[in-house]
């Protein structure tokens, strides 16, 4: 008999009775934890579906419509439907799985080989869609379009960029007049977009920023199931989409051809890719793909943060506190700006360091030039955007604990993000030949995948009473992973984070100390005794029902021109 076999090794060791014991027991055990450890694993054995997620029951277009319409409700009833935490549905032939949960979370934002720009592509549509301009772009084209971005958001190109942005935000509030009511989900920061990304001839002209913004929006409104699922179709909305995409594309590479025929360089985003030799399409597609991942997001955020300051006058007393304090420790006013009553702006005055505007004559000498818009050549300003733009870049990004803690609790409850990916295994990749697991489920390759940051931002695990906005929330020091990915996280950080801080911090500023009164009320012009919900299933701007919410201001001193 086999075991018997180890009896004279045993006989060596232990008495002869002990040995025979040994010599059958041994074995015995070392083939229960052989069968154990490979008969009984867990996983390899066990039936695929076991590991893989759970399906949706259903997969017909009346099922899957809701996805596109109504994302936050046909996700949440997904995870009621499945009854578990990762479950998968079908969008035609496409498997589309659903994540949720700590573990799943932590593995998705660190998982290598999940490709954002085929997930957003496929799953969202709202993009002008132009091969080799904004999408499909490959991954040299995309890395240079990143490095351009980061190079467009040094501290100097930062700073310069500061009085243009307060001057344009200072305009756009101009034109509401002295006092009225608003509606906050209107457009507030595109006008900034454009100057942060675009030509400055197009932000300075309000005609065609205007245009470029209804062209955006329409691309919003043409985005269909159809225009997702069955881009090639010619339906009414791709059709419009089409015209979108090539009206944006014209007044873009209009602007870039003007640009370099009169040879009159700028001081702007666009320049510096000119200058750095980039080839046209790239910096079309820079221009049109930046300007609208800018311009939503920072939009939704505005618009939120404006409503919740309206409804929160606690705040904007706060977020008025720590302005007054920076411009007194840094910039000297010029006007007493101590009082929320002797806030008023004066007529436009010349910013300190202000000189007539010139331009320069080439783009050849340009780089040595003072342009059109360098820091010499500030624009002309109220006291009030004079006495921002004197806050150097550094105190608005390291002495702002309390606009830092508005940003951030607006982000959590108004951005109705649903991170988006497909899994596409790199051949040279180490995960090439294993298998992907998120929360212990596996992936197929090729699926597309999806993480709601409702399922962290929302979750009342992690944050007392979700859906109330509280910048005081003691939660946000959470160190748990990943509580809080409000400009992403992983290895997919927003890449234009810097400038998205900034301009959304310029724009509190001038809400906290430009206003006298700021009221959410109604279409009666009644206060609101409760804000509405941002709307998560409006997945690209958050708004909540049209009506539900207006904001009635008076601004501060004199009218500006
Ligand atoms: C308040 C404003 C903004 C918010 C809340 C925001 C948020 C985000 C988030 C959450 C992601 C990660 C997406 C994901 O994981 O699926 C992201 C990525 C990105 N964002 Fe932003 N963003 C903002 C503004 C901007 C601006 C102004 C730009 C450029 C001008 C920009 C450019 C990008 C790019 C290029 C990526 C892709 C990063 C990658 O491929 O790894 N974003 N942003």
């Amino acid at each position: 008999m086999y075991p018997l076999g180890f009896l004279p090794f045993f006989c060596s060791l232990v008495s002869h009775d002990a040995a025979v014991h040994a010599a059958v027991l041994v074995p015995l055990v070392v083939l229960a934890l052989w069968f154990y450890a490979v008969a009984l694993r867990p996983t390899s054995t066990k039936n695929a579906d076991d590991v893989r997620p759970v399906h949706l029951p259903g997969s017909s277009l009346s099922h899957i419509l809701p996805f596109f319409h109504r994302r936050f409700d046909f996700i949440n009833q997904g995870f009621e439907l499945a009854g578990q935490a990762i479950y998968q549905f079908s969008l035609l032939r496409n498997p589309v799985i659903v994540l949720s949960g700590e573990a799943a979370r932590r593995d998705f934002f660190q998982a290598k080989d999940l490709d954002l720009g085929a997930g957003f592509k496929f799953l969202s549509g709202a993009i002008p869609m132009l091969p080799g301009v904004t999408t499909e772009l490959g991954p040299r084209v995309t890395a240079l379009i990143y490095k351009r971005l980061a190079a467009s958001q040094t501290s100097e190109s930062l700073s310069r960029l500061i009085p243009h942005l307060l001057e344009d935000s200072r305009r756009t509030m101009s034109a509401w007049g002295y006092s009225g009511t608003l509606d906050p989900f209107e457009s507030l920061l595109f006008q900034t977009s454009v100057r942060a990304i675009a030509f400055t001839e197009l932000a300075d002209d309000a005609a065609i920023v205007k245009r470029l913004r209804e062209l955006y929006d329409a691309l919003d409104t043409a985005t269909t199931p159809a225009t997702v699922l069955l881009p090639w179709i010619p339906s009414p909305s791709a059709v419009r989409k089409i015209l979108s995409t090539k009206r944006i594309y014209d007044i873009i590479s209009k602007a870039l051809d003007d640009r370099v025929k009169n040879g009159v360089a700028r001081d702007d985003t666009p320049q510096m890719l000119i200058d750095a030799g980039d080839e046209r399409l790239i910096i079309i597609g820079f221009v049109m793909g930046l300007l609208v991942a800018g311009a939503r997001s920072t939009g939704t955020t505005a618009s939120w943060l404006f409503t919740f300051l309206s409804g929160h006058p606690e705040w904007r007393e706060k977020a008025a506190e720590e302005m007054r304090g920076l411009i007194a420790r840094h910039a000297a006013p010029s006007s007493p700006l101590s009082s929320p009553d002797s806030r008023a702006e004066s007529p436009t005055v010349a910013a300190p360091g202000h000189h007539p505007e010139r331009s320069s004559s080439s783009s050849s000498s340009a780089s040595s030039s003072v342009r059109e818009g360098s820091p010499h050549n500030r624009p002309p300003m109220s006291s009030l955007t004079a006495s921002l733009s004197n806050i150097p870049l550094s105190a608005w990004e390291n002495e702002t604990p309390m606009l830092d803690a508005l940003i951030r609790e607006t982000l959590r409850v108004a951005e109705p993000h649903v991170a988006m990916r497909q899994y596409l295994p790199l051949s040279q990749s180490h995960a090439a030949d294993k298998e992907l697991y998120l929360g212990g489920r596996q992936i197929p390759r090729g699926a597309y995948v999806m993480y709601p940051f409702s399922d962290v931002h929302l979750s009342s695990e992690i944050y007392k009473d979700p859906w109330r906005w509280d910048p005081a929330r003691k939660e946000m020091d959470l160190k748990a992973p990943y509580s809080y990915v409000g400009m992403g996280a992983g290895s997919t950080v927003c890449q234009g984070k810097r400038l998205a801080t900034l301009e959304l911090k310029l724009i509190t500023a001038q809400v906290a100390l430009g206003f006298r009164e700021l009221r959410a009320v109604d279409t009666r012009g009644a206060t609101l005794s409760e804000l509405p919900r941002p709307n998560w299933n409006d997945v690209l701007t958050c708004k909540p029902p049209k009506g539900s919410c207006y904001v009635r201001y008076e601004r501060t001193g004199e009218h500006d021109p």
